[in-house]
């Protein structure tokens, strides 16, 4: 006798060929939550722990043609979004956001190692189109700065940042800091039915850190496909993401910035 179903997620989100971030980091984080991960594929990139060496984006047709299969089909709970390449794409997956239960809006924008993933200067597509469907937005510092047309540089910066964001009608904005050196705590500001707390685990140094964000905002939607309440989610993912890091700290794969260990 199997047991009873599994809970289902979907990420709408980018292929790295490297395994570290992206479709590839979502799936992993799902099934390590005990969710069944869907996959519909944005954009395909020949990338490694270096650097993103290419990239070949989906037609809209065909991301539609994906969305339509899985949810036509399955029970999908939370959706996840990562690198969504265009604005074409973003206003496709605004269009099917009524289609899209308990929505986490990772709003891919740059890698990393500093490539662009998004189109440039289409970046209002985000916050007029689809944060307006965001059960929570996770943009990191420089995504926030991109955003809001200003920098957001500090732990100050990223408060307002995100307050500033929920005006364009998210449930929920978090403005992580991983990139915040020189703190012992890793702190991300978190905005949440007019108020904003602080999220915060201790910071781990390694160059292993390929991937947290899209590792985050999936672990957030495993959690909410199980029936989390978004704050026990985002609790949840910011312990998930840390333990990752603890227990791939040291690992040598690749000689660039390397991947994220997986399950609990
Ligand atoms: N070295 C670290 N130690 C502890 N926590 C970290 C570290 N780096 C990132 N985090 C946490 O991981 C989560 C993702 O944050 P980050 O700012 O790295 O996102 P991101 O820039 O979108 O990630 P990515 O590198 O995948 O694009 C946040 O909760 C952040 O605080
Ligand atoms: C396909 C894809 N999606 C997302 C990221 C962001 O992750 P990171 O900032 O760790 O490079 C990425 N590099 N590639």
């Amino acid at each position: 006798m199997s047991g009873p179903n599994p809970p289902v997620a979907m990420t709408i989100a980018g292929s790295d060929s490297g395994g570290g971030a992206g479709i590839q980091a979502d799936l992993k984080t799902f099934a390590s939550h005990g969710v069944f991960g869907t996959s519909v594929i944005t954009a395909l990139t020949a990338q490694n722990t270096v650097g993103v060496r290419g990239i070949s984006a989906v037609a809209p047709d065909f991301v539609a043609a994906q969305l339509d299969a899985v949810l036509d089909d399955l029970p999908v709970a939370a959706v996840k979004t990562g690198m969504l390449a265009t604005p074409e794409t973003v206003a496709l997956v605004a269009r099917y956001a009524p289609r899209l239960p308990a929505l986490v809006v990772d709003p891919v924008l740059v890698a990393s190692s500093g490539d662009r993933l998004f189109t440039a200067d289409a970046e209002r597509a985000y916050l007029e189109l689809l944060f307006p469907h965001a059960a929570v937005v996770t943009p990191n510092l420089r995504e926030a700065s991109v955003l809001l047309g200003r920098d957001v540089l500090d732990a100050d910066d990223a408060v307002k940042a995100a307050a500033d964001l929920a005006a364009y009608g998210p449930r929920c904005v978090v403005v992580k800091g991983g990139h915040l050196r020189g703190s012992a705590e890793a702190v991300d500001a978190v905005w949440h039915d007019g108020q904003v707390t602080l999220l915060s685990a201790p910071w781990i140094d390694t160059a292993n850190n390929h991937g947290t964000g899209c590792t985050f905002a999936a672990a957030t939607a495993a959690l909410l496909a199980g029936g989390s309440s978004l704050p026990d989610a985002l609790s949840g993912a910011k312990s998930y993401v840390h333990s990752a890091l603890v227990r791939s700290a040291d690992w040598t794969l690749g000689s660039g910035h390397g991947p994220l260990a997986w399950g609990l």
